[in-house]
């Protein structure tokens, strides 16, 4: 089971402050959504709102046909797994993941407990006892247990070594074929976690900067390479996200649709075409107004 997710007009303020400004965007149930954007853009607060936090004041967040807030149905179908999560701060490991099921129907336990083992978490300790990266894992092996509709990972691999987070990862693409739900990831590994994405919103100083599904993105992005007067010739009607010379040679990065015809042209030119990375177009489209 997984939730449909609806914000429209969504606005927030912290006190004068507009950290959200106007967002209109639908997620598809069942797919996982990369909600990206940088430092401060506005993606916890937007979290925190779909995770029933807050009641929204301006605008609308329909999740699964109804508004969250206060819903207990929705609420216990909703997982959050966020660093400054302290509700089980002082309870032995052993004894939590005996009492999730209280208000986690669906929370598999066999399996937390597997997680908890690969993830080499200490059972017997309680979770003020744990380095940050167990306790990151804790909440990990809890979120994806819980197999709840909607499933929020809010940076929550922070302190995870390389080998955790690659488990992180395989998990969520095992999970997703056993039991597909809703997942959201807020992230700055965007390069590592990319490949997880069905689809990508990205945020950008509080606002919708576009919502795309991973192959829509990657088709849009190129790169173009080749001598600098060819190169200029042809990108002269595109959108040139970032430039950089090579010697003679000059290399552009451009963001939109490029007709095949159009691809072949640049081919005629002598220019060479490529993709870009998901990663790559997120630092660029979000670079705008800033000195590279
Ligand atoms: N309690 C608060 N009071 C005032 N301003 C806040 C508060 N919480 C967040 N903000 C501001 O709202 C904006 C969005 O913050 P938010 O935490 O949602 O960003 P973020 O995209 O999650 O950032 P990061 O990637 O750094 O975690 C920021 O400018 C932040 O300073």
């Amino acid at each position: 089971m997984s939730y449909s997710i609806e914000v429209s007009d969504l606005t927030v303020y912290y006190k004068n402050f507009k950290a959200l400004d106007q967002l209109n965007f639908k997620l598809s149930p069942g797919k996982v959504h990369g909600i990206l954007g940088r430092n401060g853009a506005g993606k916890t607060t937007l979290l925190m709102y779909l995770a029933s936090f807050h009641k929204a004041k301006h605008g609308t967040i329909v999740i699964d046909g109804e508004d969250p807030f206060e819903n207990e149905r929705i609420i216990q179908g909703t997982s959050f797994i966020y660093e400054k999560d302290n509700t089980y701060h002082y309870d032995k490991i052993d004894k939590i993941i005996k009492s999730i099921h209280y208000f986690r129907p669906h929370f598999d336990e066999a399996y937390a407990r597997d997680l908890a083992k690969r993830f080499k978490i200490p059972m017997k300790k309680s979770v003020d006892q744990l380095s940050r990266g167990q306790s990151s894992a804790l909440q990990i092996t809890i979120g994806l247990a819980s197999r709840t509709p909607l499933t929020i990972f809010d940076e929550a691999y922070l302190g995870m070594d390389a080998p955790a987070r690659e488990l992180f990862y395989k998990e969520i693409l095992l999970e997703q074929e056993r039991y597909p739900r809703t997942i959201l990831f807020s992230t700055h590994l965007v390069s590592e976690m990319e490949y997880l994405f069905d689809e990508v919103l990205i945020i950008d100083n509080g606002k919708v900067l576009l919502q795309e599904t991973n192959e829509q993105l990657l088709e849009k992005g190129h790169s173009i390479t080749g001598p600098k007067e060819n190169v200029e010739a042809f990108t002269k009607t595109l959108k040139v996200i970032h430039e950089e010379m090579l010697g003679r040679t000059k290399s552009v990065m451009v963001y939109g649709h490029l007709p095949e015809q159009e691809q072949r042209k640049a081919v005629e030119l002598g220019l060479e075409i490529g993709t870009l990375s998901i990663n790559n177009l997120f630092i660029h489209l979000t670079r705008e107004g800033e000195e590279a």
